[in-house]
Protein backbone atom coordinates (compact mmCIF):
# COMPACT_ATOMS: atom_id res chain seq x y z
CA UNK A 1 0.00 0.00 0.00
CA UNK A 2 1.69 3.39 -1.33
CA UNK A 3 1.93 6.33 1.44
CA UNK A 4 -0.64 8.43 -0.94
CA UNK A 5 0.25 11.92 -2.17
CA UNK A 6 -2.41 12.97 -0.29
CA UNK A 7 -1.20 12.26 3.18
CA UNK A 8 2.04 13.59 2.41
CA UNK A 9 -0.49 17.17 1.80
CA UNK A 10 -2.34 16.71 5.02
CA UNK A 11 1.03 16.07 7.01
CA UNK A 12 2.20 19.25 6.29
CA UNK A 13 -1.41 20.79 7.32
CA UNK A 14 -0.96 23.70 10.06
CA UNK A 15 2.95 22.65 10.39
CA UNK A 16 6.12 24.67 9.86
CA UNK A 17 6.50 23.49 6.15
CA UNK A 18 5.00 23.67 2.80
CA UNK A 19 5.81 20.69 0.37
CA UNK A 20 4.68 20.23 -2.64
CA UNK A 21 4.99 17.94 -5.48
CA UNK A 22 5.38 19.00 -9.39
CA UNK A 23 5.04 17.49 -12.71
CA UNK A 24 6.33 17.72 -16.08
CA UNK A 25 4.10 15.60 -18.41
CA UNK A 26 6.49 15.32 -21.58
CA UNK A 27 9.05 13.96 -19.59
CA UNK A 28 7.52 12.70 -16.39
CA UNK A 29 9.52 14.46 -14.49
CA UNK A 30 9.19 15.27 -10.72
CA UNK A 31 9.75 18.72 -9.52
CA UNK A 32 9.34 19.23 -5.60
CA UNK A 33 9.11 22.84 -3.60
CA UNK A 34 10.13 22.66 0.07
CA UNK A 35 9.74 25.64 2.26
CA UNK A 36 9.90 27.02 5.67
CA UNK A 37 6.30 28.57 6.18
CA UNK A 38 8.07 30.89 8.85
CA UNK A 39 11.17 32.01 7.25
CA UNK A 40 9.42 31.86 3.25
CA UNK A 41 12.66 30.13 2.10
CA UNK A 42 12.12 28.04 -0.71
CA UNK A 43 14.08 25.28 -2.74
CA UNK A 44 13.56 23.50 -6.22
CA UNK A 45 14.57 20.13 -6.87
CA UNK A 46 14.60 19.44 -10.29
CA UNK A 47 13.19 22.34 -11.74
CA UNK A 48 12.67 21.59 -15.83
CA UNK A 49 13.14 24.42 -18.36
CA UNK A 50 9.36 24.35 -20.27
CA UNK A 51 8.01 24.36 -16.68
CA UNK A 52 10.43 27.45 -14.97
CA UNK A 53 7.63 29.75 -15.59
CA UNK A 54 4.92 27.59 -13.96
CA UNK A 55 7.35 27.22 -10.44
CA UNK A 56 7.86 31.03 -10.29
CA UNK A 57 4.56 31.23 -10.06
CA UNK A 58 3.87 28.82 -7.17
CA UNK A 59 6.53 30.41 -5.44
CA UNK A 60 5.07 33.94 -5.91
CA UNK A 61 1.26 33.07 -4.90
CA UNK A 62 2.63 31.05 -1.76
CA UNK A 63 4.96 34.31 -1.10
CA UNK A 64 7.97 32.38 -0.84
CA UNK A 65 11.98 33.42 -1.66
CA UNK A 66 13.50 31.33 -3.74
CA UNK A 67 16.90 30.55 -2.39
CA UNK A 68 18.27 27.18 -4.41
CA UNK A 69 17.43 25.54 -7.35
CA UNK A 70 18.81 22.15 -7.31
CA UNK A 71 19.70 19.55 -9.69
CA UNK A 72 19.91 15.91 -8.49
CA UNK A 73 21.97 15.16 -11.71
CA UNK A 74 22.67 16.29 -14.83
CA UNK A 75 20.00 15.13 -17.01
CA UNK A 76 19.55 13.61 -19.82
CA UNK A 77 15.83 13.53 -20.67
CA UNK A 78 15.02 17.13 -20.05
CA UNK A 79 17.06 20.49 -19.95
CA UNK A 80 17.16 21.82 -16.37
CA UNK A 81 15.16 24.73 -15.44
CA UNK A 82 17.66 26.01 -13.13
CA UNK A 83 18.81 28.62 -15.82
CA UNK A 84 15.05 29.61 -16.38
CA UNK A 85 15.03 30.16 -12.71
CA UNK A 86 17.67 32.49 -12.47
CA UNK A 87 17.02 34.73 -15.13
CA UNK A 88 13.10 35.22 -13.53
CA UNK A 89 14.61 35.37 -9.96
CA UNK A 90 18.25 36.65 -10.34
CA UNK A 91 19.42 36.03 -6.58
CA UNK A 92 18.50 31.86 -7.14
CA UNK A 93 21.48 30.27 -7.02
CA UNK A 94 21.82 27.12 -8.61
CA UNK A 95 23.11 23.72 -7.06
CA UNK A 96 24.71 20.20 -8.57
CA UNK A 97 27.21 17.75 -7.42
CA UNK A 98 31.13 18.48 -7.92
CA UNK A 99 31.37 15.14 -9.19
CA UNK A 100 28.79 16.08 -12.44
CA UNK A 101 31.20 18.52 -13.81
CA UNK A 102 29.09 20.59 -14.49
CA UNK A 103 28.59 24.14 -14.16
CA UNK A 104 26.33 25.96 -11.03
CA UNK A 105 26.74 28.89 -8.30
CA UNK A 106 27.19 25.94 -5.55
CA UNK A 107 28.32 22.59 -6.10
CA UNK A 108 27.69 20.33 -3.46
CA UNK A 109 29.95 17.01 -1.76
CA UNK A 110 28.73 14.01 -0.51
CA UNK A 111 27.96 15.30 3.13
CA UNK A 112 27.63 18.80 2.54
CA UNK A 113 24.04 20.80 3.93
CA UNK A 114 22.19 23.24 2.48
CA UNK A 115 19.90 24.88 4.39
CA UNK A 116 16.46 26.65 3.73
CA UNK A 117 14.94 28.76 6.83
CA UNK A 118 15.44 25.98 9.78
CA UNK A 119 15.70 23.40 7.40
CA UNK A 120 18.34 20.94 6.03
CA UNK A 121 18.98 19.11 3.60
CA UNK A 122 21.72 16.69 3.69
CA UNK A 123 23.31 15.92 0.70
CA UNK A 124 24.51 12.03 -0.20
CA UNK A 125 26.42 10.83 -3.83
CA UNK A 126 24.92 8.20 -4.96
CA UNK A 127 26.41 7.37 -8.27
CA UNK A 128 25.29 4.71 -10.61
CA UNK A 129 22.55 6.61 -12.66
CA UNK A 130 25.72 9.27 -13.76
CA UNK A 131 28.42 9.79 -11.83
CA UNK A 132 27.63 12.92 -10.01
CA UNK A 133 23.82 11.97 -8.81
CA UNK A 134 23.29 13.00 -5.58
CA UNK A 135 20.02 12.83 -3.28
CA UNK A 136 18.93 15.10 -1.18
CA UNK A 137 17.56 13.98 2.58
CA UNK A 138 15.51 16.19 4.51
CA UNK A 139 15.72 14.18 7.62
CA UNK A 140 13.84 16.45 9.66
CA UNK A 141 10.27 15.35 7.74
CA UNK A 142 11.40 11.97 7.06
CA UNK A 143 11.19 12.43 3.13
CA UNK A 144 14.49 11.45 0.53
CA UNK A 145 14.28 12.95 -2.76
CA UNK A 146 16.19 10.49 -5.12
CA UNK A 147 16.45 12.06 -7.95
CA UNK A 148 16.87 9.01 -11.13
CA UNK A 149 18.95 6.77 -8.22
CA UNK A 150 16.00 5.14 -6.88
CA UNK A 151 12.31 5.33 -8.56
CA UNK A 152 9.67 3.62 -6.96
CA UNK A 153 9.58 -0.50 -7.84
CA UNK A 154 12.56 0.36 -10.87
CA UNK A 155 15.79 2.92 -10.46
CA UNK A 156 17.63 4.53 -13.21
CA UNK A 157 19.25 3.18 -15.63
CA UNK A 158 22.84 2.50 -16.13
CA UNK A 159 24.22 2.33 -19.87
CA UNK A 160 25.14 5.88 -20.12
CA UNK A 161 26.74 9.32 -18.46
CA UNK A 162 29.51 7.07 -16.17
CA UNK A 163 26.28 4.74 -15.55
CA UNK A 164 27.36 1.81 -13.28
CA UNK A 165 24.88 -0.85 -12.54
CA UNK A 166 27.68 -2.09 -9.69
CA UNK A 167 27.35 1.62 -8.52
CA UNK A 168 23.97 2.24 -8.09
CA UNK A 169 23.65 -0.97 -6.42
CA UNK A 170 25.75 -0.14 -3.72
CA UNK A 171 24.73 3.79 -3.61
CA UNK A 172 20.61 2.35 -3.15
CA UNK A 173 21.70 -0.24 -0.70
CA UNK A 174 24.28 1.96 1.61
CA UNK A 175 22.78 5.53 0.70
CA UNK A 176 19.22 5.45 0.75
CA UNK A 177 18.30 1.86 2.15
CA UNK A 178 19.84 2.65 5.50
CA UNK A 179 16.87 5.35 6.38
CA UNK A 180 14.64 4.44 8.85
CA UNK A 181 12.06 2.25 6.46
CA UNK A 182 9.15 5.14 7.02
CA UNK A 183 10.96 7.82 5.02
CA UNK A 184 9.26 8.85 2.10
CA UNK A 185 10.56 8.74 -1.08
CA UNK A 186 10.05 11.11 -3.74
CA UNK A 187 11.62 10.34 -7.17
CA UNK A 188 12.92 12.27 -9.80
CA UNK A 189 10.36 10.70 -12.33
CA UNK A 190 7.61 8.30 -12.58
CA UNK A 191 6.48 6.45 -15.62
CA UNK A 192 3.70 4.57 -13.87
CA UNK A 193 1.45 6.77 -11.82
CA UNK A 194 2.84 6.60 -9.13
CA UNK A 195 4.06 9.64 -6.93
CA UNK A 196 5.37 8.52 -3.39
CA UNK A 197 7.25 5.34 -1.58
CA UNK A 198 8.87 4.41 1.39
CA UNK A 199 12.19 3.30 2.26
CA UNK A 200 10.43 -0.07 3.51
CA UNK A 201 8.61 -0.78 0.56
CA UNK A 202 11.47 0.08 -1.88
CA UNK A 203 13.17 -2.47 0.34
CA UNK A 204 10.91 -5.38 0.38
CA UNK A 205 8.99 -4.54 -3.34
CA UNK A 206 11.92 -2.98 -5.50
CA UNK A 207 11.82 -5.93 -8.28
CA UNK A 208 15.43 -4.61 -9.12
CA UNK A 209 17.27 -3.53 -5.73
CA UNK A 210 15.67 -6.86 -4.35
CA UNK A 211 17.69 -8.84 -6.30
CA UNK A 212 21.56 -10.14 -5.76
CA UNK A 213 24.02 -7.65 -7.16
CA UNK A 214 24.85 -10.37 -10.23
CA UNK A 215 21.39 -10.38 -10.94
CA UNK A 216 21.15 -7.28 -10.63
CA UNK A 217 23.75 -6.39 -13.14
CA UNK A 218 22.30 -8.97 -15.76
CA UNK A 219 19.20 -7.01 -15.50
CA UNK A 220 20.68 -3.93 -15.93
CA UNK A 221 22.33 -4.84 -18.81
CA UNK A 222 19.32 -6.39 -20.64
CA UNK A 223 16.93 -3.45 -20.04
CA UNK A 224 17.35 -2.31 -23.70
CA UNK A 225 16.13 1.15 -23.08
CA UNK A 226 15.58 3.63 -26.39
CA UNK A 227 17.97 6.39 -25.62
CA UNK A 228 15.79 9.29 -24.11
CA UNK A 229 14.37 11.47 -27.20
CA UNK A 230 16.09 14.87 -25.64
CA UNK A 231 19.71 13.45 -25.08
CA UNK A 232 21.41 15.49 -28.10
CA UNK A 233 20.04 18.83 -26.74
CA UNK A 234 19.97 17.88 -22.94
CA UNK A 235 23.51 17.25 -22.34
CA UNK A 236 24.97 20.14 -23.72
CA UNK A 237 22.59 22.47 -22.39
CA UNK A 238 22.94 20.63 -18.57
CA UNK A 239 26.74 21.12 -18.33
CA UNK A 240 25.82 24.95 -18.24
CA UNK A 241 22.85 25.28 -16.26
CA UNK A 242 20.02 24.79 -18.77
CA UNK A 243 21.93 27.97 -20.72
CA UNK A 244 24.85 28.79 -22.41
CA UNK A 245 24.66 32.77 -21.69
CA UNK A 246 24.89 32.78 -17.80
CA UNK A 247 27.40 34.61 -15.03
CA UNK A 248 27.13 31.87 -12.72
CA UNK A 249 29.16 32.42 -9.25
CA UNK A 250 30.45 28.89 -8.61
CA UNK A 251 31.23 27.63 -4.72
CA UNK A 252 31.18 25.06 -2.76
CA UNK A 253 29.12 25.00 0.48
N1 LIG B 1 11.37 7.75 -22.73
C1 LIG B 1 11.99 8.81 -22.01
C2 LIG B 1 13.23 8.35 -21.27
C3 LIG B 1 12.95 7.23 -20.32
C4 LIG B 1 14.24 6.91 -19.57
O1 LIG B 1 15.18 6.39 -20.14
N2 LIG B 1 14.28 7.29 -18.28
C5 LIG B 1 15.49 7.23 -17.52
C6 LIG B 1 15.56 8.41 -16.60
S1 LIG B 1 15.72 9.89 -17.54
S2 LIG B 1 17.54 9.68 -18.30
C7 LIG B 1 15.61 5.96 -16.71
O2 LIG B 1 16.58 5.80 -16.01
N3 LIG B 1 14.65 5.05 -16.79
C8 LIG B 1 14.70 3.83 -16.06
C9 LIG B 1 13.55 2.95 -16.44
O3 LIG B 1 13.56 1.80 -15.99
O4 LIG B 1 12.64 3.41 -17.14
C10 LIG B 1 12.45 9.93 -22.94
O5 LIG B 1 12.57 9.69 -24.13
O6 LIG B 1 12.72 11.00 -22.42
Amino acid sequence: MYASYKQTEMAKAGEDYIFKQLFEKETSTYTYLLADKKTKEAVLIDPVHETAERDVKVVKELGLSLKYALNTHMHADHITGTGELKKLVPSVKSVISEASGARADVKVKDGDTLQFGKFKLDCRLTPGHTAGCMTYVWHQKGMVFTGDALLIRACGRTDFQQGSSESLYESVHKKIFTLPDETLVFPGHDYKGFTVSTVGEEKKHNPRLTKTLPEFKTLMKNLNLPYPKKIDASLPANMVDGLCNLELNEKTV
